[in-house]
């Protein structure tokens, strides 16, 4: 039942190819880019999105169908044309390089499919119905987006700046848990909700640091 790892992976500078450029290929490109991948799209034609993109110099395109061999250099393949024939000889190329390779009109033929996404800043929450309804996943992602307020944001930038002040400051694995766990418990968030957190200064992180070190 569950078949598919889930996992965050860091494409920033590596280059993803899409084949296709319509709708679907435009909804996975969009991500991309926002995750810096160098993104290179292989199609004869492009959405009206797409095609500014390209424009703007965002991502190269590739103007022609798709040939055996254009996956080279790549880390990672979204075989996203309207064609199954076409798809299914891009994931068979994937395949042979080893390389993760979505495809677009039956997911069966690739190796990873892509979750509704949510974020708030720092937080990533991915939701997927590992292919079973993919509405309801898109669904379920605005129902949580109605739970997990604009505060997360603010909120993770804190416990990032205090995470790494505790890392700096506490060579001791055990204090370091201990700071990191107390952190946790802070009622930032609560007031963070309701528009009365007052952002702590490096003498306050310090000073908090130097209060919460003993058990
Ligand atoms: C979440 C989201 C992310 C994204 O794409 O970015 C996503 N599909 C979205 C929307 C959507 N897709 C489809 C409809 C029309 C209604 C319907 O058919 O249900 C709608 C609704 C809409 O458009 O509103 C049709 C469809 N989708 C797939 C197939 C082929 C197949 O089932 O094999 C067909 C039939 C094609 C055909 O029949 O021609 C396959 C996949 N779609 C997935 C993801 C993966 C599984 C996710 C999971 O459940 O875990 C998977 C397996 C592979 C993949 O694409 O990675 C995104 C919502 C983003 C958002 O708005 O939040
Ligand atoms: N996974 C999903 O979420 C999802 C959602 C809806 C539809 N689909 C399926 O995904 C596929 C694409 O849907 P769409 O709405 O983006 O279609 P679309 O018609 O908007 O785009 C298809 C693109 O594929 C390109 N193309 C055609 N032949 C090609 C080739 N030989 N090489 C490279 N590019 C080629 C076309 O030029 C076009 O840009 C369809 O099979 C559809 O059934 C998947």
């Amino acid at each position: 039942m569950n078949k598919y790892l889930p996992i965050m992976l860091d494409v920033g500078g590596r280059r993803v190819m899409v084949i296709g450029g319509g709708t679907v290929a435009e909804r996975k490109a969009i991500p991309l880019l926002e995750a810096g991948a160098e993104l290179v799209i292989i199609s004869p034609s492009l959405s009206g999105t797409l095609s500014a993109m390209a424009g703007d110099g965002r991502l190269e395109w590739i103007s022609r169908p798709y040939a055996p061999g254009d996956l080279q250099g790549a880390v990672l393949v979204y075989a996203a044309s309207d064609d199954r024939a076409v798809n299914e000889a891009v994931a068979g190329e994937a395949r042979l390089l080893g390389l993760p390779v979505n495809v677009a009109s039956h997911a069966e033929a690739g190796t990873f499919i892509t979750p509704g996404v949510l974020r708030r800043g720092r937080l990533t929450v991915a939701v997927s119905t590992s292919g079973a309804g993919p509405s309801a996943a898109a669904e379920i992602t605005q129902r949580i987006a109605g739970l997990l307020g604009e505060e997360y944001e603010p909120y993770l930038d804190f416990l990032h700046e205090l995470r790494t002040v505790i890392k700096r400051l506490e060579p001791a694995a055990e204090v370091r848990a201990r700071l990191l766990q107390r952190l946790g418990q802070l009622e930032v968030l609560d007031e963070m909700r309701q528009g009365t957190f007052i952002p702590w200064t490096p003498e306050k992180i310090e000073s908090w640091v130097a209060c919460n070190r003993e058990a």
